[in-house]
């Protein structure tokens, strides 16, 4: 048997355009565009391509995109007060500030400082707190992706076992609490866990989230599992995942490519985030359920 493989690309175009039929109406209804404000510190070339694809898709889906382009020796100052005035900014519903930042820049510092109702990459503690009680905020939109696509193939994932590998803020962590809030079992792995081959193969349910290629082999999955790889790892032979994908793909039920998989929906959902945004500031209606 060989795996499903799950179209995030195409999942993440349909979501696209499912955002853009609310940006009509809430446009006729706001009198503006939901909009999204970008900061790039720096010309890191994996980064500047992320850049552009945002900018592109905030502008296919009706949004308006601000992006905000510093040079790489900009002191922690100059960031604050930028990330100030787009707090300050009523045409701003969103702010992502693109990771990493320079070295000689304070990150944590800066994510503080977005407004908690701007924060669309949901990074700031008090979205972090609000994800972790049970609240309404803004949920990571890498794992909030993931979390649509295990839905897609699952239904429910009530019951289901799930491994989270890798503990970040922004991709383990809030994954792990997604699946516990979906009522799965959830091991959450790491650099320092004992045994990951017989943890992954305990699971029905592998999320990838470390930066190693083909970390994860084929001969770890438990036959039928869903596997969603969320690495991406630039190597002599292309973009490669955590997933060792031909190895993975023979034994999985379901198994997300790299490229094609995470990364599109990481987008989709980022433009789903701006215009759930928005509709709050405004006081418009969105009905997050068709997105
Ligand atoms: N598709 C997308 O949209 C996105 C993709 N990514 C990609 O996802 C990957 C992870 O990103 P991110 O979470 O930011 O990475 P981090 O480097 O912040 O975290 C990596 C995690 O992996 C764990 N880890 C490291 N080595 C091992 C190992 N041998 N076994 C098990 N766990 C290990 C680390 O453990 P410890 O905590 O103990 O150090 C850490 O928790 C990267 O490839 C990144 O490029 C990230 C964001 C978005
Ligand atoms: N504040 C902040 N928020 C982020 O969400 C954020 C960030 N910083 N820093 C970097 C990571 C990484 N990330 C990706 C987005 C899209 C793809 C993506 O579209 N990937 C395509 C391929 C892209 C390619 O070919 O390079 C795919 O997997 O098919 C991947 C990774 C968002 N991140």
């Amino acid at each position: 048997m060989s795996a499903t493989i799950i179209d995030g690309k195409a999942y993440a175009a349909g979501l696209r355009a499912r955002i853009a039929t609310q940006v009509e109406p809430f446009k006729a209804a706001a009198g503006r565009a939901p909009g999204l404000a970008v900061v790039l510190v720096g010309e890191d070339a994996a980064s500047s391509v992320y850049v552009r694809s945002k900018g592109r898709a905030t502008r296919e889906a009706g949004m308006e995109s601000f992006e905000h382009r510093l040079s790489a020796d900009i002191d922690q100052a100059t960031l604050m007060a930028l990330v100030a005035a787009l707090n300050a900014d009523p045409a701003v519903d969103g702010i992502l500030v693109q990771l990493p930042l320079p070295a000689h820049l304070d990150a944590q510092a800066v994510i503080q400082a977005i407004d908690p109702d701007k924060d669309v990459d949901g990074f700031h503690p008090v979205n972090a707190g609000r994800l972790a009680t049970g609240l309404p905020g803004f949920v990571p939109c890498t794992p909030l992706g993931c979390l649509m696509l295990l839905r897609d193939v699952h239904g429910t994932l009530a019951g289901l076992d799930a491994v989270v590998v890798g503990r970040s803020n922004i991709v383990g962590k809030p994954m792990a609490q997604l699946l516990l809030q979906e009522s799965c079992t959830v091991t959450i792995a790491h650099s320092r866990t004992r045994d990951l081959p017989a943890k992954v193969r305990a699971a029905d349910i592998v999320v990838a989230a470390v930066g190693i290629p083909k970390l994860i082999e084929g001969g770890w999955i438990k036959p039928g599992a869903t596997v969603i790889d969320v690495g991406i790892n630039r190597t002599e032979t292309g973009l490669v995942g955590d997933v060792d994908f031909e190895g993975a793909r023979a034994v999985a039920g379901a198994i997300t490519p790299v490229p094609g998989g995470v990364g599109p929906m990481t987008i989709a959902v980022l433009l789903r985030n701006t215009l759930v945004s928005a509709g709050r500031r405004m006081g418009v209606s969105i009905d997050e359920t068709l997105l």
